[in-house]
This record gives structure tokens, C-alpha cells and sequence, in this order.
């Protein structure tokens, strides 16, 4: 029987859309393989998955007319074998094959959704990633009736009212405590709003195949320092300091804590920093062929001295994240510069900032994020609740925890310094900017509730232990 996982240190998680999942389903079916098998195997592996998470109270299962449905009729089946009292009700009538052949094999009764009485665990089954618009209102109506009436609630696949690929509401979704997504995650599993609709998210592996262009950003491995490494090879950090020294200061000390040998920051500026972090001017700092990456915006100011600062940096030949006040005057001077460079830019922009690189994209965050790394031909970190990083080859990853106490301010110069330092390490932009995602964000759940960006570099030591 399949397993569902949602174990963060399991192999990296695949994110298919609607269509690349049914892509991958038809090339199983391709292999006669009959949809009823993969649809036996999905209801057993959720029915373990609820079985594992809710002790199996009394439960109704709610099924539409499609192959979620179906999968519905599978899991009554399952919970009706283990003992557990089971009701279902459904929309209607099933309007697939498969799901036609399921509700005959669970041969019990079938109540009409309209008439359906609550029952302390429900299971929503009524659609997934075929859902095309939104539920209709009374459709809808139950759903949130009888899942407020609830202890807890269970989605198959999706909840339904959300749309797979943008993880935008459709119509009224209740919140869910678990969400078990069949064979791979889809874009709903960890885009905003929808991600925080699914509750937990547990994987069931069955095996779909499939292309991924996009995968959940996971703890990444980073292996200690030995004995061999030296402060240099250990990852030397060049800060470009400048008019606001507070954010390059954050910086610094992020990149340091995330484990680079040796960081400089450059520029004037008062203020205590740790003295293991050193002062330079930037051309000697840019010039010392140790450097490994150098991190340019957080407090470097907009003037027409900023601006020359920041060419020499992206001239200095080094791999570079740019952040902040490096972002608005990329915004004015435009991007060629970066399409110029040997290795590809980070860049870190939050929503705003996005906005005024790339304008109004079209299209799911992973879609905006995807294009503008195309357009820039850099790594693009869409931060916020659900970053997305992009490649410009078009593979993403989406880190979908990040503690919404990070929503202050001071934390991106953070997260800058630790990209950075995962540059200087010898990870490659798209690696760089996923460690860098996750290391803030367990750096952040570690401080918790009330955190400030200050905080942040002390909690690097256990999320770093955490990778080795
Ligand atoms: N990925 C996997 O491993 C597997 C996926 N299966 C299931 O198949 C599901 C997809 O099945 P379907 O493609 O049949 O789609 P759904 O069951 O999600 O939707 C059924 C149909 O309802 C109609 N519809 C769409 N929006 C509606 C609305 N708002 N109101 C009324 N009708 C609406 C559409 O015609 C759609 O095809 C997945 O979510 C998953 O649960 C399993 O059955 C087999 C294994
Ligand atoms: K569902």
C-alpha cells in the first residue's frame, strides 16, 4: 500500500500543474495501465493517510462527479473495511467511467449532498484538479456547513474551490487540516492564498512519472568545514555598504553566521558590527580574486554614486545577489547589464519590488517568476509568503513555510547575506537561492513569534546544524 510522507528530508517534491499531471497520468494510462488501478491506489493511500491522522471517527465522504469522486468512493470503501461507521453523499451522479466502477465497488448507500448530515471527520472529495470555475453557491454552502460542523476536515487531492495552478479561491473554501495530494504537489500546495486553505500537506507516492519543472524548496545538504577548508575556501563575502549601514550591517552578519569564512564590508559606517566582520573600500574588496560572491543593495542608497557602485560590482566578475536599493536602480538603468553576466544574478525582489522590474506579469506567481528570470537571465527570489525562485531555464522551486513573522522589516537584507553566503560556499545561483530560503525560514521559526531581522542570525547555528 502506498505511503504518504510529508517528511520534509524526503527526496525533493515534484510540482505539476493540472496539465503536466494529466500529461503524466495519460502516458501511465498510455502503458495500459487502467485508470481504475491508479485510482485504487489513490483512496488507499488517503484512506491510510486519514486512517494515521484522525483515528477514524464516524466520517462523511463527499463525492463530485469526476475521477475525485471517484477516488472518494475508493477511500468509503477502505474506511468501511477497517470498521469505520462511513456515510456518503454525493452532487450527483459520477460522470467518468472510472468513477462509475468505484461507486459500484463501494455499494453502499449514497445520500444527496443537499440532505447530507455532518459527521466529525468529513472528507471532501468533490473535485480537484479538473475544477474549471467555481463550486455553485449551494454546492459551496454544504461544503462550509458540514466542514464547520466537523472536528476535522480532509481533502482529497485539493480542497475543493481552489484552483490547482494559481492557488487562487475560486469560491468559499473551508480551511483544512490535512490535504492529501495525489502522486506529486500541484501549484495550489504551496502558493498563496490557497496553501493556507490545505492545512498539512501529505504526498501520497504513487509513482505518476512526469517532468517536473518545479519542485518545494527542501532542507538543503551543506556539508561542515573540515579540516582541509580555511577561512577562504570557506566562502569570502563582499557586503557593498552605503547610505543606510543598518541593512548592510544585517547583511554581514546574516553571511557570516550562514557559515562564510571571512566577510568584508565596504563603506563608511558607524555602528557595532561583530568584529570578526572586516572593513574595506570596494575596490579592494571587488579586486581580491577570493571573493566569492558580493552581496549589493541592502542600505546601498539610489544616488548616482550607488549606481557606479553597483556596476563595479556587477563588473567585479563575481557571482552577486542583488537586493533593495540594487533592485530600484536596476529598475531604472534596466536590465542588459545582468544579461551580461558569466554566471546568473539573484535577485531578491519582494512583490513591489517585482513590480517595478518587470511591470504587471500575467499568470501565476511561478508563471511572473519564470518570465522575469527569462527576461533578466538572472535567478529571480520572489519573496513573500510562498518565494518562488526561477531559473532562467525555467525550472522554479517554491518555499511554502515561511513564517509569517518575517513580514518586517530588515529581514531581506538578511536573507541576502545568507544567499550570498551560500554563493560564496560554491553553490550555483538556483542552489544558492533555495538554501538561502530555507535556512531564513528555520531561522525564523526558531525565533518566533515577535521576531525582528536582529534576531534572525543567532537561530542560523541550529538551522545550518540542521543540513549538515
Ligand atoms: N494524480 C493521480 O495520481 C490521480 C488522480 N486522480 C484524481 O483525479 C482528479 C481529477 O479528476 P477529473 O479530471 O475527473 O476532475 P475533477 O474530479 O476534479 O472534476 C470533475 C469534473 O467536474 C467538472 N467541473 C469542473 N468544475 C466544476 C464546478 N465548479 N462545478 C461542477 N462541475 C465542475 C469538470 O467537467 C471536471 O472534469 C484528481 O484531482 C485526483 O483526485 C485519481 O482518480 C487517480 C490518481
Ligand atoms: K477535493
Amino acid at each position: 500500500m502506498s505511503t504518504p510522507t510529508s517528511d520534509p528530508a524526503a527526496a525533493r517534491r515534484a510540482i505539476l500543474t493540472a496539465a503536466e499531471t494529466r500529461a503524466a497520468e495519460e502516458a501511465i494510462f498510455a502503458h495500459g495501465v487502467p485508470v481504475a488501478d491508479l485510482m485504487e491506489q489513490a483512496g488507499a493511500a488517503v484512506a491510510e493517510a486519514a486512517w494515521r491522522f484522525a483515528a477514524m471517527p464516524p466520517t462523511l465522504i463527499l463525492c463530485g462527479p469526476g475521477n475525485n469522486g471517484g477516488d472518494g468512493y475508493v477511500v468509503a470503501r477502505h474506511l468501511r473495511e477497517r470498521g469505520v461507521p462511513v456515510r456518503v453523499a454525493a452532487t450527483g451522479e459520477p460522470a467518468t467511467e472510472a468513477a462509475r466502477e468505484m461507486r459500484a465497488r463501494w455499494g453502499g448507500p449514497v445520500e444527496a449532498l443537499a440532505d447530507a448530515k455532518p459527521a466529525p471527520l468529513l472528507i471532501d472529495a468533490l473535485f480537484g484538479t479538473g475544477l474549471s470555475r467555481p463550486l455553485d453557491g449551494d454546492v459551496a454552502g454544504r461544503l462550509a456547513e458540514l466542514a464547520a460542523a466537523a472536528k476535522l476536515a480532509i481533502a482529497v487531492d485539493l480542497p475543493s474551490g481552489i484552483a490547482t495552478d494559481d492557488g487562487a479561491i475560486l469560491s468559499p473554501v473551508p480551511r483544512f487540516d490535512l490535504t492529501v495530494a495525489l502522486g506529486v504537489l500541484k501549484p495550489a500546495h504551496v502558493l498563496q492564498p490557497a496553501a493556507s486553505f490545505c492545512g498539512r500537506v501529505a504526498v501520497a507516492d504513487i509513482d505518476l512519472g512526469g517532468e517536473a519543472r518545479a519542485w518545494r524548496v527542501e532542507r538543503p545538504r551543506l556539508a561542515a568545514p573540515t579540516p582541509a577548508d580555511n577561512k577562504y575556501t570557506r566562502g569570502l563575502v563582499a557586503v557593498i555598504g552605503g547610505a543606510m549601514p543598518g541593512a548592510a550591517m544585517l547583511a554581514a552578519t546574516a553571511a557570516a553566521r550562514a557559515g562564510a569564512g571571512y566577510v568584508v564590508l565596504t563603506g563608511e559606517g558607524a555602528g557595532t558590527l561583530p568584529h570578526a566582520i572586516v572593513r574595506r573600500d570596494d575596490a579592494t574588496a571587488l579586486a581580491d580574486p577570493r571573493t566569492g560572491a558580493v552581496v549589493a543593495g541592502p542600505g546601498l542608497g539610489r544616488d548616482i554614486a550607488a549606481r557606479r557602485r553597483l556596476r563595479a560590482a556587477m563588473d567585479s566578475g563575481h557571482p552577486i545577489v542583488i537586493d533593495a536599493d540594487g533592485l530600484a536602480l536596476l529598475a531604472d538603468a534596466g536590465l542588459s547589464r545582468l544579461r551580461r553576466l558569466a554566471m546568473p544574478a539573484v535577485l531578491t525582489p519582494h512583490e513591489g519590488e517585482f513590480k517595478r522590474l518587470f511591470g504587471d506579469l500575467p499568470g501565476s506567481k511561478l508563471d511572473r517568476a519564470r518570465e522575469a528570470a527569462r527576461r533578466s537571465e538572472a535567478v529571480i527570489v520572489l519573496k513573500g509568503a510562498d518565494s518562488v525562485v526561477a531559473h532562467p531555464d525555467g525550472r522554479a522551486a517554491v518555499a511554502a513555510t515561511a513564517p509569517a513573522w518575517l513580514a518586517s522589516a530588515g529581514t531581506g537584507d538578511v536573507l541576502a547575506g545568507i544567499t550570498g553566503a551560500m554563493l560564496a560556499r560554491g553553490l550555483d545561483p538556483f542552489a544558492a537561492a533555495q538554501a538561502g530560503l530555507w535556512l531564513h525560514g528555520a531561522a525564523a521559526a526558531q525565533a518566533g513569534p515577535g521576531l525582528i531581522a536582529d534576531d534572525l542570525p543567532a537561530h542560523l547555528a541550529s538551522a545550518l546544524a540542521a543540513c549538515a
